[in-house]
């Protein structure tokens, strides 16, 4: 593989003669690791099979697993029902870095999360009773973040398709960001040919001064005393060093050390001396990530305890507002009487969107409302499902919630083929002696989605964007977690 010639001219002074060939060497090679991330709330104590297992990932090591071998992930139905999100394993430091840093409920943003490994590895690490908002621009990636938060099954999310000024509207304030923002792309080399074809000085240049806009435009929304997370996928120095180091000194803010061990092999600081974690392909085990965090400068108000945000007046989006918001507007009535098929359903509320049912977490209801005053939310909570006259018709991300009642809906458990056939969204033929109605198909006891009975037949509800696209069958059974 050709690397470009002014990336070797501009990156091999930063590195070194040494470090840029062993860098140069690993963007070559075809054998990148496969890692995958177990989600801790849909594991009932199990793991990845000793057959695939290779080894933990050292800095993430309760749920990051190497494999031995990269399998056809989208064959496995416990993919789609959320039991693991397969992630490159440099990424997975983030989990490292929230439980060292963050100990008590925090609101978090992560600003540019699609399609949402990291935010999935932040509600992961982040103590319980924070809030996460998951944020993505660009509206197709958006869907696709949504998703992948739905899969995850966490409540305590809102996920919304925004720019980082709009933010500053709705005055909400963080006590951590995380902005993983767009970059060159110099850490795709080895995994996208296009990241080559794409790369250029123009870009990189490009891509450091957008960086600046988006943590300058988001800056308002970091509390006092609030912790930013900056990170890349690239090399340069701009866009890591250089941008970090203007951070702290033109918007004001002091680097935080994050103690790592010798064996991961992080490379620190090439050029400066901030405390600051890179990835290297060929020196650590995965792609290529830059890594910072910031405290930001000013009285904090406290420590990271303020998750629900009822404390912060700034936060109540005003009256007039209020009246223009596009939720109250559709549903003029808050619902009263809708059942919340959720384990301690009393600590909800329940929000309509068009004709869609939210229940929100009560504890941060304020904060959901003064979001839904200037944000565009595209999931939060966990959706109940969409009113059909006096019925709702449940949610995909109902089924997929961890706070999903046990007794909610009849269950009926299915093979591998069927399965597959139901993620495929083709009908599932369903055991005679099954109720009518809404019935909640499960494979390897884990909730896949819904299915409704009407006698003769079944209606497959599972969302026609999630489902698998390809025709092919596997033989074999794949089992990649237990
Ligand atoms: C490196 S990717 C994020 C990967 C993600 N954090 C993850 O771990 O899965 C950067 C994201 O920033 C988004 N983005 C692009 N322009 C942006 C902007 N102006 N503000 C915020 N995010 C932006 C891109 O669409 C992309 O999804």
């Amino acid at each position: 593989m050709n690397l470009p010639q002014d990336f070797e001219q501009s990156i091999r002074p930063l590195f070194g003669d040494d470090l840029y060939n062993r860098l140069a060497e690993a963007l070559d090679a075809d054998d990148t690791p496969t890692s995958v991330r177990l989600n801790p709330f849909k594991q009932n104590g199990g793991d990845v099979t000793d057959e695939l297992k290779d080894c933990c990932v050292p800095w993430c090591p309760t749920t990051g697993r190497y494999l031995k071998s990269r399998p056809n992930f989208t064959f496995d139905p416990l993919l789609h029902a959320g039991t693991y999100y397969v992630q490159e394993a440099s990424s997975m430091f983030v989990d490292h870095v929230v439980r060292h840093l963050i100990h008590e409920p925090v609101r978090m943003l992560d600003l540019c999360a699609a399609p949402g490994g990291k935010s999935t590895a932040l509600r992961a690490a982040l103590p319980e009773g924070s809030l996460l908002f998951s944020n993505e621009p660009m509206r197709t990636r958006a869907q696709i973040l949504s998703e992948n938060l739905q899969k995850f099954g966490h409540e305590d999310v809102v996920v919304t398709n925004n720019y980082p000024r709009d933010y500053r509207k709705a005055r909400i304030q963080f006590d951590a960001i995380l902005a993983d923002v767009p970059c060159s792309g110099e850490g795709m080399f080895r995994k996208d040919e296009g990241a080559r074809e794409e790369w250029s000085l123009q870009n990189v240049e490009n891509c450091w001064r957008l960086q600046r806009e988006i943590i300058s435009d988001i800056w308002g929304c970091l509390r006092p005393g609030g912790l930013l997370v900056y990170s890349t996928c690239t090399f340069n120095a701009h866009e890591d060093e250089e941008n970090v180091t203007w951070i702290a000194e033109e918007l004001g803010a002091d680097f935080v050390d994050v103690p790592v061990e010798s064996d991961w092999h992080i490379t620190r600081a090439l050029t400066g001396d901030a405390p600051v974690y890179r990835f290297l392909p060929g020196v650590s085990r995965g792609e290529g990530l830059f890594l910072a965090v910031l405290r930001k400068h000013g009285e904090a108000e406290g420590c990271l305890s303020t998750a629900n945000g009822t404390d912060r007046k700034a936060e109540k989006p005003k009256k007039e507002k209020r009246r223009g918001n596009k939720s109250a507007k559709a549903g003029a009535k808050q619902p009263g009487n809708v059942a919340v098929p959720l384990n301690a359903p009393e600590s909800y509320v329940v929000r309509r969107r068009t004709d869609a049912l939210f229940a929100v977490p009560e504890r941060w209801a304020d904060t959901y409302d003064a979001a839904d005053a200037e944000l565009k939310i595209m999931h939060a909570g966990v959706c109940l499902g969409t009113e059909k006259g006096k019925d709702i018709t449940p949610d995909q991300s109902l089924a997929l919630s961890r706070q999903l009642a046990d007794d909610a809906y009849p269950r009926v458990e299915l093979g591998y083929t069927d399965a597959i056939n139901y993620l495929r969204k083709e009908a599932v033929t369903l055991p005679e002696d099954t109720p009518r109605g809404f019935v909640l198909l499960t494979y390897r006891g884990r909730p896949l989605g819904f299915e409704k009975n009407i006698g003769n037949r079944a209606n497959n509800l599972y969302p026609q964007e999630w489902r698998i696209k390809s025709s092919h069958v596997p033989a074999e059974e794949l089992i990649i977690n237990n």
